[in-house]
């Protein structure tokens, strides 16, 4: 893997011209919907970390036990269980992907530094930014329907803390490398995306 990245979204550009495109934002501001897109548009795999965590909370195993606990309280997973988890999914799909999407990771600065050593450095990260009320609101909106056990206002909260405390860093730690795209996610779905598939364009 070699150079490669985009703002709140990562992509890492191999040295057989794949790319691996990390997303990343605050909770509910977008990067799943944003992620869908995507994959429609430019036929990349989609990798959540969020989605890979929960499938393994799914599968009934003890460790998903454990992972639903953390969840639950809003707290991040362990560096090493999310990591691999991404590397193996990446791993699996290496042969068949035009590039990988790779969405909620890293979620802090150490994350963003043990995938560059173990896999690569990104060459585009896209920053999916709402404001924090809309984030919420959106939140509370999908708790509705979602089934998710972290989408109710005493966990959002959470959530939300440790992403301004944790994740925002990782913004600033990219954008001194002149890699980050800041997509603004307030507006209709559809508008956002024309300036997420822009950033992805102004790549080629
Ligand atoms: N631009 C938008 N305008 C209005 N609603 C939106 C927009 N983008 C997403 N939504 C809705 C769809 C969902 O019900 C909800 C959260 O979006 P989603 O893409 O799931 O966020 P996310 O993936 O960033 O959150 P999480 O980190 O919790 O997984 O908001
Ligand atoms: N990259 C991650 N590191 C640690 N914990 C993570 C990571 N990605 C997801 N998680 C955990 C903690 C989050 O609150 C939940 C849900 O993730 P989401 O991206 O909102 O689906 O999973
Ligand atoms: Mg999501």
């Amino acid at each position: 893997v070699g150079e490669g990245c985009q703002g709140n979204s990562i992509v890492y550009k191999s040295k057989k011209a794949e790319r691996f495109h990390v997303k990343m934002g605050g909770p509910g501001s977008g990067k799943g919907t944003q992620c869908e897109k995507v994959v429609a548009k430019y036929g990349y795999t989609h990798l959540s970390s969020g989605d890979l965590l929960r499938a393994e909370v799914a599968s009934g195993s003890e460790r998903g036990k454990t992972l639903q606990a953390i969840m639950q309280k809003g707290e991040l997973v362990p560096l090493d269980t999310v990591l691999d988890m991404i590397k193996d999914a990446m791993i699996a799909k290496a042969g068949v992907s035009k590039g990988f999407l790779i969405d909620g990771y890293p979620r802090e600065v150490k994350q963003g530094e043990e995938f560059e050593k173990k896999i690569g450095a990104p060459c585009l990260l896209l920053y999916i930014d709402a404001k924090g009320e809309t984030m919420v609101k959106r939140l509370m909106k999908r708790g509705e329907t979602s089934g998710r056990a972290d989408d109710n206002e005493e966990t959002i909260k959470k959530r939300l803390d440790l992403y301004y405390k944790a994740t925002e860093p990782v913004i600033t730690f990219y954008t001194s490398r002149g890699i980050v795209r800041k997509i603004d996610s307030e507006l209709p779905v559809d508008e956002v995306f024309g300036h997420v598939a822009k950033a992805i364009d102004d790549l080629k």
